[in-house]
């Protein structure tokens, strides 16, 4: 640790480091949809796929950080919270005992404040098991199944309402960048692409969805969950959405990833043509070589770090409701370092990120120039969300195909587009809209 970050968690240690305790407790198995049934408060934080994952209640804990440094600061406070607690988990599984969600903004140059929060109650569901993890800073507090229990259905009674949807004044505005000024910005990213400077480059832009109600979160999180059961669907603390990319997840010395890029709307997909998607993403050379560079990207990085790595040659396509990918999952089994440990999920998120998937390659110099293109904070948007646990084990996708609550009645969409050298304004326009109908149908907007 250098000796600014040792500062930076001294001081935090001092006075914010809280002595947890904690207790998981197994509990009796849950169908596929289960975990959604605890899906009913809008200040829940999430993360599921496929009916697996975990839903928490509650705030014992927090880091906030920002700059350069937020992976390293997050990472070392949550090192030292770990040590520092006592935690009860029979069951040793990834996602049981002590765990936090984190967001983190995309950019060092973000005023969004990269976080990780401890939840109170954790429920969770893995392919195994079901389960309760109950976590007090209270020094007086009994940590048994039936407070656990009892703490829970008193969360459950403050069911959150849902709102009626399609109805009234709900409307979706300009954000920071217009549909003129991201044609503009794709433009130009075409003509620094042929100068040579960069091979591909990320291009986002916002809208903002203005309710006439206040959203109902668990109404757009269940609805995502549902509907989008390939993705990842998430919420922290004001940011939500449902991924399709895993930008990293560690389970014991195997790291899994989930990269995408090249992209297909479906919406305007000619009928009753089965090889479309085929074509259009398999057979085509721009989205073949777009894919590439972000394969590369991941596979460079994870190889110094792996005694393993298993990338599928041919990449496959992924369906999901609003558009199809061109899609590779890499998988390595994590060498160890000289202490013997291999690294954890957050360790893996500070390497990976950014990915040229969300940002271009070279990655350095087109993070430059799309801060300059987009002008905007992207904020947590493309930035890591996911979760982790004591023993380093976690998910953490890329925050994509989702939005944040700005208040009670506006939530700020983002979506964007890898540009390379044959890519057109218009279309990259279409395909950031197809990027944002996913929130845009759980909002009703
Ligand atoms: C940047 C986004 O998506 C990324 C860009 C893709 C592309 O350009 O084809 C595909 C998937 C994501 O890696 C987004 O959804 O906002």
């Amino acid at each position: 640790m250098t000796s600014q970050l040792s500062d930076a968690v001294g001081a935090q240690a001092a006075g914010a480091i809280p002595q947890l305790r904690s207790i998981t407790i197994q509990r009796p198995a849950m169908s596929e949809h289960g975990l959604l049934d605890y899906l009913t408060r809008d200040d829940s934080l999430v993360w599921s796929r496929h009916g697996q994952g975990t839903i928490g209640f509650g705030q014992v804990a927090r880091f906030d950080a920002s700059g350069p440094e937020r992976f390293a600061l997050a990472h070392a406070w949550w090192d030292a919270l770990a040590e520092a607690a006592d935690v009860q988990d029979p069951l040793k599984a990834p996602g049981t005992g002590l765990i936090a969600y984190g967001a983190f903004a995309f950019s060092f140059s973000s005023t969004y404040s990269s976080r990780l929060i401890v939840p109170r109650i954790v429920v969770g569901r893995n392919e195994n098991a079901s389960w309760i993890t109950y976590t007090v800073a209270e020094p007086d507090v009994v940590l048994s199944a039936d407070a656990a229990e009892a703490e829970l259905a008193s969360l459950l009674d403050g069911y959150s309402p849902e709102r009626e949807l399609g109805v009234g004044t709900d409307k979706l505005v300009d954000g920071q960048i217009s549909e003129t000024d991201y044609k503009d910005a794709v433009r130009k990213g075409i003509s620094i692409i042929d100068s040579g400077a960069v091979t591909k480059l990320v291009l986002a832009r916002d809208a903002v969805a203005e309710l006439g109600t206040p959203i109902a979160v668990a109404q757009v999180l269940r609805q995502l969950a549902l509907r989008y059961n390939d993705c990842w669907t998430y919420s922290v603390d004001g940011l939500i959405g449902a991924t399709p990319e895993m930008l990293v997840r560690v389970r014991g010395d195997v790291a899994e990833a989930r990269v995408l890029a090249g992209t297909l709307d479906r919406e305007t997909a000619p009928r009753g043509d089965s090889r479309y998607a085929h074509r259009m993403l398999l057979e085509d050379e721009k989205q073949r070589h777009e894919h590439q560079l972000a394969i590369d990207s991941l596979t460079d990085q994870l190889g110094p770090l792996a005694s393993g790595m298993e990338a599928p040659e041919e990449p496959f396509v992924l369906e999901l409701p609003n558009v199809w990918h061109l899609a590779s999952d890499v998988k390595a089994s994590l060498a160890a370092r000289a202490d013997g440990s291999v690294p954890s999920v957050l360790d893996l998120v500070e390497v990976f990120h950014p990915t040229a998937a969300v940002c271009g390659t070279p990655t350095k110099e087109a993070g430059r120039i799309l801060r300059e293109l987009e002008g905007m904070d992207r904020g947590p948007y493309a930035g890591p969300v996911g979760w982790i646990d004591t023993r380093g084990n976690g998910e953490f996708g890329i925050a994509l195909r989702g939005g944040v609550i700005e208040s009670p009645t506006s939530v700020r969409l983002y979506a964007g587009c890898g540009i390379v050298a044959a890519s057109e304004p218009a279309a990259e326009l279409a395909e950031s809209w197809a990027k944002m109908r996913p929130m845009r149908e759980a909002l009703g907007i």
